[in-house]
């Protein structure tokens, strides 16, 4: 059977379990994962192996393929330049896609919106729950133009009785031609082999689009900024994890390695980071450093665990934080936070100084 490859986007409201789905198929953490919602602000791309699996009772036996995952931010409307940036790396995650799975969080009950009563004005209640069709139905609109197959996909299903599902997969596959529908539990890693089987079906026969060893797009060090977004998140509350943003700003590789001494313990080599945290307002920098440093330094301390796991050294991580007044509404900034254009800007500064030494 012909080897089969192509683009796979994850979409969905915000907290519907992208993130949680993408590192629950790969395998490896490779987009942070939190309780708050627009936890994620760029497209993560995510290279999946799949091989070749045997015809099922059910199933037809299927060739091997290369699922390239894209995790998206949550659909929200937007409201600052941020949330802009974020819908369009969902808008740009649609395009030339092979399938999209859309990702409900089947813990969210159905809200229709209540016929308004002339002089009544809607409860607290009916406001949010109107607030939420209004959600959805934006999420849904996302798929306006989507020519590829959509599959729809009902996440947290350990959190639901079977009976609840049924009410949920009727209304939802009234609003839209979904190819499949798929339950999962992303974080119980349940149901996930059922739906590779459905996305393998669907995606075209092609060559691989990355090398067979390669786990993703995303240089180390923007990895490890999002970890260290991802510690601020878990740790601080109210506007600060909204606020902040993560630049690394130096990151210089072990040199080479002193050879340990006559019964000296090898030591593992040291990767030295520096990274500024953008916060708008001095509130939250204060907030952000504690007590005598203490937030900053358990920030610090919890993000440079996950990044030495990740680069497989010791590392030694220094975090600054600074303020820029109103970022999130700066153009500009917001579009100098985006990854790939920081990358731009190191390949850029790397050729000047080659050029300059040469
Ligand atoms: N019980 C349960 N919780 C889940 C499941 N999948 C995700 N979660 C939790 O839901 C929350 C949101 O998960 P994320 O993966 O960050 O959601 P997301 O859709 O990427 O969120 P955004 O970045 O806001 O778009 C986290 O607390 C996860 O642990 C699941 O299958 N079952």
């Amino acid at each position: 059977m012909a080897f089969r490859a192509g683009f796979v986007s994850i979409i969905g409201r915000p907290n519907a379990g992208k993130s949680t789905l993408l590192n629950a198929l790969l395998g490896e953490k490779l987009a942070i994962v939190t309780h708050k919602a627009q936890t994620t602000r760029t497209r993560i791309l995510g290279v999946l192996e799949q091989p070749a699996t045997p015809k099922t009772k059910t199933r037809e036996a299927l060739p091997a393929a290369q699922i390239v995952l894209v995790d998206t931010p949550g659909v929200h409307k937007p409201s600052t330049q941020l949330d802009r940036r974020m819908m369009q790396e969902v808008h740009d995650a649609l395009e030339s896609r092979d399938v999209v799975l859309f990702l409900v969080d089947a813990t969210h009950r159905i809200h229709e919106p209540a016929p308004r009563v002339e002089g009544k004005s809607p409860t607290p209640s009916e406001d949010k729950k109107a607030l939420s069709a209004a959600e959805d139905a934006f999420a849904l609109s996302m798929l306006r133009n989507v020519e590829c197959p959509v599959i729809l996909v009902f996440n947290k299903i350990d959190l639901v009785k079977r009976e609840d599902l049924l009410p949920l997969i009727t209304h939802w596959t009234t609003k839209f031609a979904f190819t499949d529908t798929v339950l999962i539990s992303a974080a119980k890693k349940d149901g996930l082999d059922t739906l590779l089987g459905r996305i393998v079906e669907q995606l075209p026969e092609a060559n691989r689009y990355f090398p067979e060893d390669q786990l993703t797009d995303q240089p180390m060090r923007f990895l490890a900024a999002e970890l260290i977004r991802e510690k601020i998140l878990l740790f601080t509350g109210e506007e600060v994890p909204y606020a902040s943003a993560v630049v690394v700003e130096k990151w210089e590789e072990p040199g080479p390695q002193r050879k340990p001494k006559k019964g000296e313990e090898p030591k593992l080599p040291v990767t030295k980071i520096a990274a500024a945290i953008f916060v708008e307002r001095s509130g939250q920098k204060a907030i952000l450093i504690g007590k005598q440093g203490a937030m900053l330094k358990q920030i610090g301390t919890a993000a440079r665990k996950e990044i030495e796991n990740l680069l497989g050294t010791r590392v030694f991580l220094e975090l600054f934080v600074k303020v820029k007044e109103d970022w999130r509404s700066k153009k500009g900034f917001v579009e100098e936070l985006d990854w790939r254009r920081q990358l731009e800007s190191l390949q850029a500064a790397q050729t000047l100084k080659k050029e300059n030494e040469a």
